[in-house]
C-alpha cells in the first residue's frame, strides 16, 4: 500500500475540504441540512472552510469568523454531529496519514463536542 502523505500545504487542505463537502452532499442526513434548510452557498462556504482549516492546522490565522452562531439555529442533534465526525474521519482516512492528520480529528472531535453540548442546552432550555 502507498503510504499517504500528511496535510503539509493548502492544496491538501483543498483536498480535505473538497473530499469532506463531496461525502455530505451525497449523505442522507447531513446533505438536506446544508442544501435544504440552509441553502448553502458552496462556492463561498468551501473557500471559508479552507481558511478555517488552514487556520487550524496550518497556522495561517486566515479565519477570522466566529463559526459558532451560524449552527445555533440548525436543526441539528447529536446524530448529526455524529455523522459529520463519521464522514470527516473517513475522508482524513482516505486520504492523509501524519501527526497533522491526527490532528484535524482531534480538533473536530473537540469543536463538534463544542457545538452539540453548546446547541442542546440552548434547545432544552428554550422550551422551558
Ligand atoms: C451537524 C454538523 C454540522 C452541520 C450540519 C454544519 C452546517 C453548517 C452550515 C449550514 C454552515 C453555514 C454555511 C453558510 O455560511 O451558509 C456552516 C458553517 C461553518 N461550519 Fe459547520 N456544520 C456542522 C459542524 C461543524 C463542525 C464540527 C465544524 C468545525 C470543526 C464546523 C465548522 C464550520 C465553519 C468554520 C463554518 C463557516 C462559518 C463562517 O462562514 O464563518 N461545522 N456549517
Amino acid at each position: 500500500m502507498a503510504l499517504l502523505p500528511d496535510i503539509h500545504t493548502e492544496a491538501d487542505i483543498k483536498i480535505l475540504v473538497d473530499s469532506f463537502y463531496d461525502k455530505v452532499n451525497q449523505d442522507d442526513l447531513l446533505a438536506p441540512v446544508f442544501n435544504g434548510f440552509a441553502h448553502v452557498n458552496w462556492p463561498s462556504h468551501l473557500p471559508a472552510m479552507y481558511d478555517f482549516w488552514s487556520s487550524l492546522l496550518l497556522g495561517t490565522s486566515r479565519y477570522r469568523g466566529r463559526p459558532f452562531p451560524k449552527h445555533l439555529p440548525l436543526p441539528v442533534d447529536a446524530a448529526h454531529f455524529q455523522r459529520w465526525l463519521e464522514l470527516f474521519y473517513a475522508t482524513v482516512h482516505e486520504n492523509f496519514a501524519g501527526p497533522v492528520a491526527e490532528e484535524a480529528k482531534v480538533r473536530a472531535l473537540n469543536i463538534a463536542t463544542m457545538f452539540e453540548y453548546r446547541i442542546r442546552k440552548h434547545n432544552s432550555l428554550s422550551i422551558l
